[in-house]
């Protein structure tokens, strides 16, 4: 049995459940508050845990495989093996300090006090630096503390940067970037090997996916070799053979998202036709 941790609410909670689904992994049994639930894989469960507390229940064995962001895995300082970058939840923790601050270099901070969520990664960011400061561990709403003369400064994270700029914050440096991770307890992959590639696999072919398109086309044989140029393709189109009173072929070829608006005009200029753009579920490599 592999059990699986993952956050128990927060931002990245719908997200990463989402994820599940698309991967085939059908979570049943699973309502809001309950800490448990079955998936329709006999030898996966999931357990649902504070996004903080994930990489210390890997690192002990609680969960073999777990969920969580590398924020809270370099926190925690766990010692966990990372197997796959999911780029859901993607932000920086970011050194902050008022608009209104003289204060632009690190070395300016010099036993001030900063504020955060993240006191390890504070301490190591600003010890590597050379800059000895008084960490305050705040749990959450760090970016009030400058206003209230409880910090000089404040380590937070930052996506769109509205927090920041709504309380009048400005970033003087950029600490470390972060998005979700799934981690794996060292003694159950090496158990377990075949079973966590499955799931890796699985997870990964939905990224894989993400922000690709399948565009299918008929061609006329005289204009296939301009087409083929046109189009990127993973290992090159493919190429079908259509039945047809004048000589046609089928093309179909992946594509990214952001190119389909370029590469659909240059398509038809060279003769393509009846071009469909499909939705790609999964690429499993
Ligand atoms: N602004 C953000 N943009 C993107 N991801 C973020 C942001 N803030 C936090 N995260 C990520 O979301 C994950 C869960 O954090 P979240 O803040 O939802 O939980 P929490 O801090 O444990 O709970 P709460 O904030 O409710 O106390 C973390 O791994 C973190 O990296
Ligand atoms: O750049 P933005 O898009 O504005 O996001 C930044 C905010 O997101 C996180 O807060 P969260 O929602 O986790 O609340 P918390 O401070 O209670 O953890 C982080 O701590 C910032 O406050
Ligand atoms: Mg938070």
């Amino acid at each position: 049995m592999v059990r699986i941790a993952l956050p128990n609410k927060g931002r990245v909670y719908e997200p990463i459940l989402e994820l599940f689904e698309r991967a085939g992994l059908h979570i049943v049994d699973h309502s809001e508050r309950s800490l448990f639930a079955k998936t329709v894989d006999d030898e996966i469960s999931l357990l649902f845990a504070r996004a903080r507390d994930i990489p210390e229940y890997v690192e002990n064995g609680a969960a073999d495989l777990g969920i969580t962001g590398e924020d809270f895995i370099e926190e925690s300082g766990a010692v966990v093996e990372t197997l796959l970058d999911l780029g859901i939840g993607r932000a920086d923790l970011v050194l902050a300090v008022p608009e209104d601050s003289s204060i632009e270099r690190l070395d300016q901070l010099e036993n001030k006090k900063i504020a955060t969520e993240f006191p390890n990664i504070t301490k190591k960011f600003f010890g590597s630096n050379g800059v000895r400061v008084h960490v305050v561990e705040v749990s959450g709403a760090t970016e009030i503390t400058p206003h209230i003369g409880v910090a000089d400064a404040i380590v937070d994270l930052t996506s769109s940067g509205t927090t920041l700029s709504i309380n009048h914050l400005k970033v003087i440096a950029h600490v470390m970037r972060t998005s979700q991770r799934l981690i794996a307890n060292k003694e159950s992959r090496a158990r377990m090997p075949t079973k966590m590639a499955e799931i890796t696999l699985a997870l990964e072919s939905v990224i894989e996916a993400r922000g690709k398109r399948y565009l299918m086309m008929n061609v006329p044989a005289s204009a296939l070799e301009e087409v083929k140029k046109k189009l990127p393709g993973m290992s090159g189109p493919t190429v079908m053979r259509v039945e047809s009173s004048s000589p046609m072929c089928a093309v179909h070829a992946v594509v990214h998202e952001m190119e389909i608006y370029k590469i659909i005009n240059e398509l038809k200029s060279v003769g393509a036709r009846d071009i469909l753009i499909v939705p790609i579920e999964r690429i499993v490599r």
